[in-house]
Parts: structure tokens; sequence; C-alpha cells
């Protein structure tokens, strides 16, 4: 544990990147000046944020779309509580994209009042498991597992950037009354990207032509995003942590159901038992297998 306390901060009881943490900036963030267009991307690690960054940037930014411009993703809707040291979100023209981990109470009081739009993506958490697991044994951010046992263990201990998948999700759920939010779910993404692209248009006020829908839907698959430099965060998290692996991507699968190929019986069961019990009257819904539906 003296290496996750290394590289990992807790924080009025959410657990950040030790060396990205930025103390001021964090111990004022109830009063970051919220303006009526801010959109704010919210996960849990490993969910969908740099898709749905992407999707976002090709919505918001004719440049992105047309690639007229060499910006990444990751810079045109930036990390709220990780980039605060070198972007001034004062000076960012509206309307600001932001994307963050943070749970519900950490973020500025403004969001209430509900002018700002906010975007949770959510995933099952097998799927974010073991994403995760690849993630940080592909990039160091923090000292990682090397079984999928032991990680299971730190992460249904919450003991991971991003805390406890269960307390975030439903402490967003639970607390949506008081933001103007709209939940998305990957596997719907996944599924159907079109239909989702059109819906999160929807929540945003964004009339997209036919045209535009098409760049989109097309720019934010995965086998884009994937060999996109500007897309695929490769660059960027190489800049910043380095990479334990030659051939090693942020953009591994995309898929559904993975965990399957990682996890076995047995720790499929225990797995279940605790999501029942946690999950238990949570009324959203999860999609676990790429040919089933809700369950
Ligand atoms: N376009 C698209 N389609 C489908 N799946 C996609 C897409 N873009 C990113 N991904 C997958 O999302 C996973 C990374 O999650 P995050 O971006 O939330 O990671 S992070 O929290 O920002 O580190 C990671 O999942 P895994 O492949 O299962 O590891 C990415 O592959």
């Amino acid at each position: 544990m003296e290496d996750l306390e290394r590289d990992l901060l807790k924080f009025k009881g959410f657990y950040f990147q030790h060396k990205a943490f930025d103390t001021g900036f964090l111990e004022n963030l109830d009063d970051f000046e919220i303006r009526d267009d801010d959109v704010f991307i919210v996960t849990y690690p490993k969910s969908g944020t740099i898709w749905c960054q992407q999707i976002l940037s090709l919505i918001y930014f004719r440049e992105h779309r047309k690639r007229t411009e060499n910006v990444e993703t990751s810079y045109r809707v930036p990390f709220l509580e990780y980039c605060s040291r070198h972007i001034d979100f004062g000076k960012t023209p509206s309307p600001r994209l932001f994307v963050t981990h943070l749970p519900y109470y950490l973020v500025p009081r403004g969001l209430k009042d509900k002018k700002a739009k906010i975007i949770y993506v959510y995933r099952n958490p097998k799927d974010v498991m073991c994403s995760y697991f690849h993630y940080l044994n592909t990039y160091p951010i923090f000292k990682a597992a090397d079984s999928i046992e032991a990680f299971m263990k730190q992460y249904l201990e919450g003991k991971v950037l991003g805390s406890l998948w269960f307390d975030h999700i439903r402490g967003w759920y639970k607390h949506r009354n008081y933001f103007n939010i709209q939940f998305m779910m990957y596997e719907e993404m996944k599924k159907d990207l079109r239909s989702s692209v059109l819906k999160l248009s929807k929540f945003l006020s964004k009339d997209l032509s036919e045209e535009t829908m098409d760049d989109v839907v097309r720019q934010a698959s995965f086998e884009n995003m994937k060999d996109d430099p500007l897309a695929n965060n490769e660059n960027m998290l190489y800049r910043h942590v380095g990479s334990k692996l030659q051939e090693g991507h942020f953009l591994r699968k995309g898929t559904i159901g993975d965990w399957k190929n990682h996890m076995t019986v047995e720790q499929n069961e225990r797995f279940d038992m605790i999501f029942q019990k946690q999950m238990k009257d949570f009324p959203l819904q999860f999609i676990w297998d790429v040919n089933k539906t809700q369950n």
C-alpha cells in the first residue's frame, strides 16, 4: 500500500493522482466560476471518457471535424482537476468543455444552478475493471496489481484513482436532481453510436446537419480514434507518464464483455454478489454481454 500512497492522494475522501494534484485549485474548486454554457463530461475512469471528449470536440469544433487544426482531443476538452496548472480556465472562450472524474460532492457548486450541462457516461463495472487493469499495466499512473485477482481486490476496495465505482455512480445518480445531467451508457453508444450522438446533440441543443452527424459518427468510431494521434490519448500519456509496453494502446479493445476473457467463474460470482449487494434498488440498467440487451 506504500506505493499506492506515493502515487495516489486521498483528498476529501476521494483518490486523486498525486503527481498532478493541485492543492490550491482543489481547495477552492467549490467556488470555481461556472458559466451557463459550460459542458462537463463526468465519468468514473475507463468508462468512455476520451470517447465522449472526442464526440464533444467533433460537435463543437468545426476545425476538429474537418481536421484543419492540430489540437489534441484531450486539450479541447481538458480535465478540470488535472489541467489547472497549464490552462487558465478563466480565459478559455465559451462554450467551455471540461471532463472530470470527480464525485458529485466535489464539483463546483455553480453546477447546481442547473444551467451548465453534465454528461455522465457509465459502463458495466466488470469491463471497467478489466480496462483499468490493462491500462495500469501499460501506463504507470499508479502502482498496479499484476494479476486480475489482486487488482479486483484493490478496485472493489476503491483503492484506485476515482475511488469506489459503486460510490461514484450511486452518488451521481442519487443527486441527479441537483444538476442538469444526461446519463449515457457506454454499451448503448457502442451498439448504436448515431442514436447516442443524436441524444447528446439534443441534450446540448445542437442541431447537427446530416453531414456533420456523419463526420461525428465516423471520427468517433473506435477504429478511427485508435489510428488518430489527436484522439487516441497516446501522445498525451507518453508525455506525462510514459509507457511500460512497446505495444500497449490506450484504445485497447473498445468492446462489451471483455471481462469474460479475464475473470474466472469464481471471480465473476464473487463480483456479482458484491454488485447485487451494493446496487440493490439501483434503477439504471447495465449491459454485460455484447449479444444481450439490458438486465
Ligand atoms: N470510440 C470508442 N469506442 C469504444 N470504446 C472506446 C472508444 N474510445 C475509447 N474507448 C475505450 O474506453 C476505454 C478507456 O476509457 P476512458 O477513456 O474512460 O479512460 S480514462 O478514464 O480517461 O483513462 C478503453 O476501453 P478498453 O479497450 O476496454 O480498455 C477504450 O478502448
